[in-house]
């Protein structure tokens, strides 16, 4: 046995050693340099080189100048760039330990404003956020989103009701948008969504559009200059404080109203299986106070299902649609396969696709990959935020620094897909051995790491057979103009923001046979 003194001997080298390991550590990472990048202002830094319209553009161009990682600051933030899916992967996968925090955002997450550092995909990686994400996986991971085909088959069903009536184009985004929200509030919350203006979907559309301008770098100045919070409300041009107070109700709301609903229902005995059902009832274990946090915990996560589910879905599905009536051929390709499996839509056998011939479309699923590798609803990802200092490939990356991957550039990377702006499902066809098949829901389109999109299952299974439907039902055409010709739509593609989906195109809507329209009546009753 070691005696007192020289154990603390031994205590005091150890302490000593790890102090100057620390020291070096730290002495080294500050000589090392930060990634190249733009060179910045005083102050200001680049803040003028970040653009507001489709800054992935602008990251495309940074690559070729300063390479795959970039580094800028605005306002003295970090802020690190990935440019490729290399680098994405070592550092927002490999090292997701230190990699997968968000940052803090004042007009979102202060108690002054809008007081919602509990809103699940804005938080820091924290213990709740980490208990959360378990229960989410729990109850909608994928052998969870299985029990669910029914719901979304029904919402495919009354998806193509819909469109029957469209015939055209017009409003048809706002259509898709409210029938995925009849999808999203049924699995969240067994919640039946009225035929229109049903006030659960419009607090919680709401708040979507509240979040994303809150989130904006630029939309708020009390984002760049957190002081402007100690501001008083009547003061001239504090009308950001009336927005935070305005967006805090409405979170609490969205967050607390529906939660209740779905509680009353279950206590009644009339409430559907769904996400909060069924994890209500997985709840219960007797010990009070785990389980008041467990049903804070049910109800915070489940506020976000539709913020982060809703519009996403709905964009990408849209996005399809467009890609569709762009490219006529790959619309032929879909229906010919369709055909052999549901029956041709000349025959009275004809049928509707349900998940089960998943399996016998290929071509479908190469649809599905191809779109989402095409059009992605959230081009710049969801910003990450590093917990630690850290070295990669010689550069420094700071503690605290915001993390961007450019999803766009890299699913237009033509070294992964070539010819990346042509909309061509082959290059995801195994049985071709076209280009790589690397897919895009593996590499960055739900994110990264710990943090990668926990609705990817359900959003993946959904889109699936919405488009199925589609393709099995429907011709979709371009619209013609006056004198006959078809109206140009291959630039519809630009909109600013957070979320990106076409700008309203037009286009024709036509059912198959009368047979297809046949079958999509039945779904009515059926
Ligand atoms: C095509 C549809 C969708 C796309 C493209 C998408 C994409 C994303 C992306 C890029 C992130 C950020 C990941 C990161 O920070 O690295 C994310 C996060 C998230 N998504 Fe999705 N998403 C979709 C649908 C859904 C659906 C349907 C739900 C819910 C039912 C959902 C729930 C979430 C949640 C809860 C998070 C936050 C995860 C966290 O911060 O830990 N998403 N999604």
């Amino acid at each position: 046995m070691f005696s007192f003194t020289a154990q603390l001997y031994l205590i005091s080298l150890i302490a000593i050693v790890l102090v100057l390991t620390y020291a070096i550590r730290k002495a080294r990472t500050n000589t090392l340099p930060f990634p190249p990048g733009p060179k910045p202002l005083p102050i200001l830094g680049n803040l003028l080189d970040m653009p507001k319209f489709r800054p992935w553009d602008r990251f495309m161009e940074w690559r070729k100048q300063y390479g795959d990682i970039v580094h800028v600051t605005v306002f003295g933030r970090h802020i690190i760039i990935l440019n490729s899916l290399e680098i994405a992967r070592d550092l927002l996968d490999g090292r997701s330990a230190k990699y997968s925090s968000r940052a803090y955002n004042p007009m979102m997450h202060e108690p002054s404003l809008m007081d919602c550092e509990w809103v699940f995909a804005f938080r820091k990686s924290d213990e709740a956020w980490k208990r959360q994400r378990k229960l989410f996986v729990q109850h909608l991971g994928p052998s969870a989103v299985l029990s669910f085909h029914e719901r979304q088959l029904d919402s495919a069903h009354a998806m193509l009701r819909l469109m029957l009536n469209h015939k055209t184009s017009d409003n048809l985004e706002e259509s898709l948008k409210y029938n995925l929200s009849g999808l999203i509030m049924d699995v969240t919350y067994g919640y039946e969504v009225k035929p229109e203006n049903d006030e659960f979907v419009e607090l919680a559309t709401t708040l979507t559009t509240r979040l994303t301008r809150a989130l904006h770098p630029n939309f708020f100045a009390v984002n760049n200059f957190p002081w402007l919070k100690y501001i008083p409300a009547w003061f001239p041009g504090a009308d950001f404080k009336t927005f935070a107070e305005e967006a805090r109700k409405n979170a609490i709301a969205v967050r607390d109203i529906t939660f209740e609903y779905c509680k009353a229902a279950i206590e009644a005995g009339m409430a559907k299986p769904s996400f909060v059902g069924n994890a209500i009832l997985a709840a219960s274990n007797g010990d009070e106070t785990t389980d008041a946090r467990r049903v804070q915990d049910i109800k915070e996560i489940a506020s976000i299902m539709f913020v982060a589910g809703n519009d996403t879905t709905a964009g990408v599905l849209y996005a399809c649609i467009l890609a569709l009536v762009l490219h006529p051929r790959v619309q032929k390709c879909a229906h010919a396969e369709l055909d052999t499996v549901l029956g041709s839509p000349d025959s009275p056998n004809f049928r509707l696709p349900t998940h089960a011939d998943r399996i016998s479309l290929p071509y479908i699923d190469a649809i599905v990959k191809e779109v989402l590798r095409w059009w992605q609803p959230l081009p710049g990802g969801v910003t990450h935020c590093t917990t630690e200092d850290d070295i990669y490939r010689g550069f420094k990356i700071p503690k605290g620094s915001r993390v961007i991957a450019n999803v766009w550039g890299i699913m237009h990377d033509e070294t992964l897909f070539p010819q990346p702006n042509e909309f061509r499902p082959e290059r995801f066809l195994v049985s071709k051995k076209e280009d790589i098949t690397c897919d895009p829901a593996l590499s960055g389109l739900f994110g990264w790491g710990r943090r990668i999109c926990l609705g990817r299952p359900l959003a993946e299974s959904s889109l699936w057979i919405q488009i199925a439907s589609i393709l099995a039902a429907f011709h979709l055409d371009p619209a013609k103009d006056e004198t006959g010709k078809d109206i140009d739509v291959s630039y519809a593609f630009d909109r600013e923001g957070f979320e990106l989906h076409p700008i309203p195109f037009p286009c024709f809507i036509t059912p198959r046979s009368k047979n297809a329209t046949a079958r999509i009546l039945e779904t009515a009753t059926s």
